[in-house]
């Protein structure tokens, strides 16, 4: 068998795609190690991380309604056109309400090498009903990677299809499993300006070593470092998030009044202080590494 036979090979027996009680395709990602990924076409979300035992990393509200258009509140939504309410869109864009497409044949990916590794392509473009809200013809396409050891990589890219630029938001809104907000610190933002959502989105510079959590959090830093942690002292466990082309994070732990939200953290890779500009027939790439090291605590 030559390589790519092998490659090709690998593949079809890591990926699967099956439907959810909703009728809604989506992915099932493995690692030859039994770790795996869930991903739905509704939203192009990641729904479901697991370890090689089995363990869940992403948080999904038990509240959550599973059926589309509805936004999901767990796994990594994807947030675009738009971050929050910094729009005229709904909150976080329309990307996570619309069902997305598994492309077969993407144009190739630059620099990056999916070669024994389980991963999807996804694929949306501008409906004529989004360019009655946003008039801008776009395609978003996103790899979803699950590599051998178990770390889950997102790639996008968004090209302008359109004949005049436009600028957009882009997020992974990654809501991380914890055990209690309470045992959890993040590592990586001290010292960084950040704008808080709780004061008018007032610029505040970030203190102290390390940050853990007394009540509700939400907060987007700027220019933040490629590389941030997330230690959860109880569980023990860390996780490592790493990304390219997205020059924000945002934080959050949300009051939404409700116990259930105390075993969660959001700590997304963005684009929002900065929109993205795009000339007609230009392209952007952001990437996302999400990966679970042994506990450093
Ligand atoms: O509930 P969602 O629409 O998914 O948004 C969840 C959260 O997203 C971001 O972190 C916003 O800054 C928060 O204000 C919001 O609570």
């Amino acid at each position: 068998m030559d390589h790519s036979a092998a490659d090709e090979n690998h593949r079809a027996s890591s990926v699967e795609i099956t439907k959810d009680d909703n009728g809604i395709s989506q992915v099932l990602l493995r690692s030859p190690r039994g770790a795996s990924a869930r991903i739905s076409l509704h939203g192009g979300q990641v729904r479901s991380w697991k370890t090689e035992r089995g363990e869940e990393l992403l948080f999904t509200s038990s509240k959550a309604n599973l059926k589309p258009p509805a936004a999901v509140r767990g796994g990594i939504p994807i947030c675009f056109p738009q971050f929050g309410k910094r729009g005229s869109l709904e909150q976080h864009g329309f990307a996570r309400n619309r069902i997305w497409l598994i492309e077969e044949n993407p144009p190739p990916l630059q620099s990056t090498d999916s070669s024994n590794k389980a991963f999807i392509d996804l694929f949306l473009k501008s409906s004529d009903d989004d360019l009655k809200i946003w008039p801008h013809s776009f395609e978003v396409r996103i790899r979803v990677v699950l590599s051998v050891d178990g770390s889950l990589t997102l790639i996008s890219r968004v090209r302008n299809v359109n004949c005049k630029p436009f600028s957009f938001s882009f997020a992974y809104h990654t809501y991380f499993s914890v055990s209690d907000i309470s045992e959890v610190r993040v590592e990586g933002l001290e010292t960084l300006d950040y704008l808080d959502n709780l004061c008018n989105r007032e610029r505040f510079t970030e203190q102290g070593d390390a940050l853990t959590f007394e009540s509700e959090v939400d907060r987007v830093y700027l220019s933040s470092s490629d590389a941030v942690a997330v230690f959860d002292h109880e569980k023990k466990r860390t996780f490592v998030i790493r990304k390219e082309g997205l020059p924000d994070k945002a934080r959050g732990i949300p009051d939404f009044g409700d116990d259930e939200y105390k075993q969660m953290l959001c700590v997304d890779a963005a684009a929002i202080e900065k929109p993205i500009t795009l000339k007609p027939g230009e392209e952007w790439t952001g990437r996302v590494e999400l990966s679970l090291v042994a506990s450093i605590q």
